[in-house]
């Protein structure tokens, strides 16, 4: 078995693996940066190899059934136990929990956001910006939309979330992602998904980064069924990348912090607890390229759900309404005939929030730009602004590409809140719902169609 060492001082593994990264979602992987490190046949030897510490990390409940059980074995350093004790809080007033309703904000509306400026020294930490929190983290049910602006690496500081999943939707800049089950470099047009529990430390391999992340505090985010589209498309397993094992043997005063029911719990230690020498499991951060998305769509006339487009789903006990979906929007053929083509004017029991990770969004051609955000909050109409209505109204029907096109949906079961951050101090577009104002009547009470 080979070993490398990356530019940051990791050890890590080539085992099994392209450019650091092993093939699948949800697969049980195994890696190991130092030869024979992992156990073979057994999780729980009577002394591990190195004199290395094994522990379990849960991701779903010892006794979830088979196909959703999620834990992984690691053999590490020291035990977590010795990363993380004696905790003070801390304040990071711009990251939200729900339950967060506000009484000063109103969020029964739409609303429309261009993207939040950046700032000088910012980390992930400081830097992340709640637009929105729904349900409510105590019961595990609901989700929290933020954007982070970054320019600074964390440096002897650490975090993981107790509250959440993160799924990192990237619009600028490039990031790594150090955690204790490898090493993840992430950039726009690619997404991903951390796990509860997990820790990690967040560098800025370019910056300024800007993205957006949906917290998930309920149900991890899964792949959708496809149906009758069968065993293809959409997203494909093996385009999500686990990273092989990578530990750091390093000690350093250093600072953890745990956001745990929404409040901040920092802690001081003495080393690095990127101490993850091998390990063994299918509870593991992955990353997965949006460009490796193959949308399916309508290829005759009229306009799909937009369910067609979810990458990933995360289930609210009732089936087929998720706690979350995020759905993609990607450059795609347009080829229905006799037909409305961009999304339909409607009301949905679903809040839908959207971000632009670039280019120009078929139902709003001005004003929703890359880095921006909208919110279609649960049962607010909405639909094309009045240029893309026209548009699409009177276009020439042949098979038309949408080019250089990338928005996303946060599609949530909850009302969104906007924080008072998302409503006082982003750049809220105050007069976003005139883009709907010059819609005109068309009816005349005489029959043929109009406009
Ligand atoms: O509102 C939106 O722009 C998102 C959306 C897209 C679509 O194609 C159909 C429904 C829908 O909510
Ligand atoms: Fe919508």
């Amino acid at each position: 078995m080979n070993t490398q060492t990356r530019p940051s001082g990791l050890v890590r593994g080539a085992d099994a693996a392209r450019d650091g990264y092993m093939p699948g979602f949800g697969n049980d992987f195994e890696t190991e940066a130092l030869p024979g490190a992992l156990p073979q046949g057994m999780n729980s030897p009577q002394k591990c190899e190195y004199g290395l510490y094994g522990e379990q990390l849960s991701g779903t409940p010892f006794t979830a059934p088979g196909h959703q059980n999620e834990r992984t074995w690691c053999y590490r350093i020291r035990p977590s136990v010795r990363h993380v004790s004696r905790f003070e809080t801390i304040e990071l007033p711009y990251w939200k929990t729900a339950p967060a309703v506000d009484p000063d904000v109103v969020s029964m509306g739409q609303f429309r956001w261009d993207p939040v400026p950046h700032a000088d020294g910012l980390t992930w930490l400081t830097g992340m910006r709640t637009m929105t929190t729904a349900g409510d983290v105590n019961t595990q049910v609901g989700m929290a939309a933020h954007v982070y602006v970054v320019t600074d690496s964390m440096r002897d500081e650490y975090f993981y979330s107790a509250d959440s999943e993160l799924l990192v939707v990237p619009q600028e800049g490039r990031l790594r992602f150090a955690t204790e089950l490898g090493v993840i470099d992430l950039e726009p047009q690619e997404v991903a998904i951390l796990p509860r529990g997990l820790v990690y430390r967040v560098e800025v391999l370019e910056g300024p980064a800007r993205g957006f992340v949906c917290e998930n505090y309920g149900q991890k985010f899964e792949l959708p069924g496809r149906g009758p589209i069968g065993a293809n498309c959409m997203a494909n397993r093996r385009d999500f990348k686990t990273p092989v094992a990578a530990f750091e043997d390093r000690d350093a005063p250093s600072r953890v912090t745990v956001k745990w029911c929404g409040r901040f719990h920092r802690t001081s230690i003495d080393h690095s607890p990127l101490d993850v020498v091998a390990w063994h499991g299918n509870y593991a951060p992955c990353k997965y390229d949006l460009r490796t998305y193959c949308p399916v769509g309508a290829i005759l006339f009229d306009h799909p759900d937009p369910s067609i487009f979810t990458v990933l789903t995360a289930p609210s006990g009732i089936e087929g309404t998720a706690n979350i979906d995020f759905v993609l929007f990607r450059d795609r053929w347009m080829v229905a005939e006799d037909t409305f083509r961009p999304p339909w004017y409607h009301k949905n029991i679903m809040s839908e929030l959207m971000g632009n990770i670039h280019g120009i969004y078929d139902a709003k051609p001005e004003g929703f730009v890359p880095g921006g955000m909208s919110l279609h909050n649960m049962m607010l109409p909405h639909g094309p602004d009045r240029g893309a209505f026209e548009g699409a109204s009177n276009a020439d029907l042949k098979p038309v590409k949408l080019e250089d096109t990338m928005s996303f949906m946060f599609e949530t079961r909850f009302p969104q809140h906007l924080t008072r951050f998302a409503a006082q101090e982003a750049p809220l577009q105050e007069d976003y719902v005139e883009v709907w104002a010059d819609l005109p009547k068309l009816y005349d009470g005489t029959p043929g169609k109009k406009g």
